[in-house]
């Protein structure tokens, strides 16, 4: 697949074991000033698991199958992995696929959108790694934000109307969709996306979800009244984040009356601790105590449009092919050096 020689999967990392939870939660939040309270609250979540995020284990299953799919394509990349806070760390990837003679990267964050967090924290981390490594490192490409790519909607799509299909019968019709994202600080999501795409002053981020969500309910069909919520908040509570949270808001959908939700991860490619904790431990807490049924759709994963999708990025990027998205919405070819700076 020229011009690249090969392709390297950029995740976040989780730990495996829960004598790696604290030091992964020290990685995560160098420098960032999160409340101690909160990372002992976070490294609970991880314990309850045992240690164990899922998120290795799902860039796993996803590397597996896009080998398979690259393989039967006649994409002819070798496949590397590196994450930012947990091994396999990035800086080590880069230092093995420099000792492999590998020249030019074509990367891949697990990340759809724009905002620091998802997007410009991973070419930096991505900076700082081939810095680390030295002029021996290979040049490495960043992918778009992948956000309205059908690759990623469709998945979400079936996976929306299969969790609709595990609501109790008399529950169904009228079932609200909340599709639930990350929440940033209100300073990072209003700089997010690049200048001049026009997003204005709620920045691309939230454009992204509010956009990514019409068009995943519209496709699921039904009439299902749907809305953007807010998860895994962090931070001071003197600092504004993204909101309504998803459980204050199943609060008053319960007071308006709501029977049954579908919780839809939107914001997220996998089902990892975010979307484990945060959703089906928490929220489905939250919804079970108001006596409203609850349902969380699976996330793209590993679903084979998605692991095609991964290819279709990797030619288009190849062949300088337009961006292809459902949406409309302003997409880039490039990553400018300035979009998606770093605001809080
Ligand atoms: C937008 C976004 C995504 C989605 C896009 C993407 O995937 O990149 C994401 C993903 C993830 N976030 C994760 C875990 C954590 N995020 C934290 C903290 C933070 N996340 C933020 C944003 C995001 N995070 C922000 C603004 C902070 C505050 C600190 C900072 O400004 O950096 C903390 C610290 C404790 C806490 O405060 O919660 C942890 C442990 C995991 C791993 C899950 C697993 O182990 O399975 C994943 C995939
Ligand atoms: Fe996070």
């Amino acid at each position: 697949m020229r011009p690249y020689d090969a392709f390297l999967l950029v995740s976040f990392g989780g730990p495996e074991a829960e004598d790696e939870v604290i030091p992964f939660l020290e990685n995560v939040t160098r420098g960032r000033g999160i409340p101690r309270e909160r990372l002992a609250e976070v490294g609970e979540h991880y314990f309850l698991f045992d240690g164990v995020s899922p998120i290795n284990q799902q860039c796993r299953d996803l590397i597996a199958e896009v080998r398979a799919d690259f393989s039967a394509n006649g994409v002819d990349l070798p496949v590397y992995w590196g994450n930012r806070f947990w091994a396999p760390m990035l800086t080590d990837t880069v230092r093995q696929m420099a000792r492999d003679g590998v020249r030019r990267v074509v990367a891949m964050a697990t990340s759809a959108y724009s905002n620091y967090s998802s997007h410009r924290a991973y070419l930096n981390d991505i900076a700082a790694a081939r810095e680390a490594v030295g002029p021996e490192a290979p040049e490495i490409e960043l992918i778009r934000p992948f956000f309205d790519h059908p690759g990623f909607i469709e998945p979400l799509v079936e996976h929306t109307r299969q969790a609709l299909d595990r609501l109790p019968d008399d529950k169904r019709t009228g079932a609200r969709l909340l599709f639930s994202a990350h929440s940033i600080p209100t300073a990072m999501a209003d700089a997010s996306g690049a200048p001049g795409q026009g997003y204005g002053s709620g920045g691309a981020y939230a454009a992204q979800l509010e956009e990514v969500a019409r068009m995943v309910a519209e496709r699921v069909g039904g009439g299902h009244p749907y809305e953007v919520v807010y998860q895994s908040r962090s931070g001071p509570p003197s600092q504004p984040w993204l909101e309504p949270d998803v459980n204050d808001r199943l609060e008053e959908l319960s007071k308006e009356g709501a029977e049954a939700v579908v919780v839809v991860p939107h914001g997220f490619v996998s089902d990892h601790m975010e979307v484990k904790f945060d959703l089906d431990h928490e929220a489905r807490e939250t919804a079970a105590g108001l006596g409203i049924a609850f349902e969380r759709a699976l996330s793209p994963g590993t679903h084979p449009r998605f692991v095609q999708m991964v290819r279709e990025l990797v030619q288009e990027r190849a062949e300088g092919a337009e961006p292809m998205g459902l949406s409309g919405l302003p997409l880039c070819h490039e990553c400018v050096a300035d979009c998606c700076p770093q605001k809080r």
